[in-house]
């Protein structure tokens, strides 16, 4: 392994100075046709349609944002939602126009678009691709009709295939699918044969979620109401494991998570964020990381885009921006994130990467002195050697147990560092 290690040597030799000139671009369209029955992601169905105004405020906005970071160039650009594959295709190139003019978009950078397969977004594809994307992710969720009609989807499982066949014909080798497991009256069994069916028919890059319980949402609601039981913990870790094993049959490296490639299709875009770097969050609800241009322009910001579309809009259009919180982030919490992500990647964090962030104290300084982690060590779940720190196989599986340790670890060495927690603690809302 890996398709993304050319990158990140690149990225070491050229030292700090990559981590604050180049990011990667997240644009987010809010709107959905209708709300699937367990999604409580950022998205809203239109009273009416103001694609165009949405359109004009994505490319605004991503101009401010571009001018406010110290950034020249683009590596990838990730179109997400609700539900991007509403948006017309000239919409996606006028965004693209609008990176090309501000910074450099690099030549090879991925650009992804997440399609709903339902026969309109299909329709789009060759548009979508003239226009600029590369990458399709598809959400599939479930290759069975009566699972999608329960969790509320647009699309039957026979449109999810045409749909997969054409964005392959476009892009072959940079087609993701998105899958849930963990589904009401889903069995080990039933997921077994889903999987093996997906198999059969996708390209070279697999991701796959967990379905969570969101508050709010109607499935939420109904299994409050006992209407509806979810896989226990133990019949979806069983899943889990299935899956990576049937994947791995299959010649597919999990790289992260949730996610799995063959041939080196592992999504650049998600690597960035899982390998700590800088990132724009253009339109409602997203997020972004960066290090902005004055101030002495060394510390990162969080920064989170107003929720609510309309009041996105007007914020845009009277400002350029809809920011609607920024928050420096202090030492400790870019290697809590730097730790969070990394570990969520099978090669985790290599030493040189670390010491970007944490010049002063390495991996084996934080960790390498703990009980709690030496028993991880010693159980075989984490690994500290001269490549870095990472999870082993049965590790990743356990990744959510084991990070609270690190983390615990890592705040009790770095308030004790007295070189290292000089950054201030500042918020801003907006
Ligand atoms: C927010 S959606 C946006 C893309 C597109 N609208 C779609 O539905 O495919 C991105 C992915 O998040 C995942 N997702 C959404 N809600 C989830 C939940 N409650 N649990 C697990 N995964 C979820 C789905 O797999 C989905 O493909
Ligand atoms: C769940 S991931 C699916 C990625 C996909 N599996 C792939 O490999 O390309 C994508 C979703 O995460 C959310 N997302 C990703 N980056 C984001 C950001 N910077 N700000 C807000 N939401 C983001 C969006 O809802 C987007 O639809
Ligand atoms: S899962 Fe996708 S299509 Fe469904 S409501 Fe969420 S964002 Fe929209």
């Amino acid at each position: 392994f890996s398709g993304g290690q050319i990158d990140d040597d690149a990225s070491e030799r050229a030292g700090s100075s990559h981590l604050t000139e180049h990011a990667s671009l997240y644009v987010h369209w809010p709107y959905c046709l209708r709300r699937c029955s367990y999604c409580n992601f950022n998205k809203y169905i239109p009273r009416e349609n103001n694609n165009h105004i949405m359109a004009d405020c994505l490319q605004r906005e991503t101009e401010t944002l571009l001018q406010l970071s110290q950034v020249s160039s683009i590596t990838s650009v990730f179109f997400g939602g609700g539900t991007p594959s509403l948006a017309h295709p000239s919409t996606i190139a006028a965004i693209l126009e609008t990176v090309s003019r501000r910074v450099d978009l690099l030549d090879n950078a991925e650009v992804t678009l997440e399609v709903n397969p339902t026969p309109v977004g299909m329709s789009k594809l060759e548009d979508y691709h003239r226009a600029g994307v590369n990458r399709f992710s598809i959400g599939i969720q479930s290759l069975q009709d009566d699972d999608l009609t329960f969790l509320g989807r647009d699309h039957s499982s026979h449109q999810a295939l045409r749909t997969i066949e054409e964005a392959r014909r476009l892009c072959p080798g940079k087609v993701s699918v998105d899958v849930m497991f963990g589904r009401p009256r889903q069995s080990v069994e039933s997921w077994e044969y889903e999987l093996s069916e997906l198999l059969k028919v996708c390209d070279d890059h697999v991701s796959l979620y967990q379905l969570t319980l969101e508050r709010g949402t109607q499935l939420f609601k109904q299994v409050q109401r006992g209407e509806v039981t979810l896989p226990t913990d133990d019949v979806t870790a069983e899943m889990y494991r299935c899956a990576r094993r049937t994947l791995h049959q299959h010649g597919f490296l999990q790289y992260e998570v949730s996610n799995f490639a063959r041939h080196k299709a592992e999504s650049h875009h998600n690597m960035s964020y899982w390998r700590g770097r800088q990132y724009i969050g253009v339109g409602p609800g997203a997020h972004g990381r960066f290090v902005p241009v004055g101030e002495g322009g060394v510390i990162r910001e969080a920064r989170t885009q107003t929720l609510e579309p309309d009041v996105w809009i007007r914020e845009v259009q009277q400002r350029g921006h809809g920011t609607r919180r920024r928050i420096q982030l202090r030492h400790l919490e870019l290697l809590e994130e730097v730790l969070v992500m990394g570990m969520r990647m099978t090669e985790g964090i290599n030493h040189k990467h670390w010491e970007l962030f944490s010049p002063q104290l390495g991996l084996r300084e934080v960790f390498g002195t703990s009980v709690h982690v030496q028993e991880l060590l010693e159980g075989g779940q984490l690994i500290l050697d001269d490549r870095g720190l990472r999870c082993s196989w049965d590790g990743l599986a356990l990744l959510d147990s084991i990070l609270p340790v690190l983390l615990v670890e890592l705040e009790t060495q770095i308030l004790q560092d007295p070189s290292g927690n000089g950054h201030t603690d500042t918020e801003s809302v907006l």
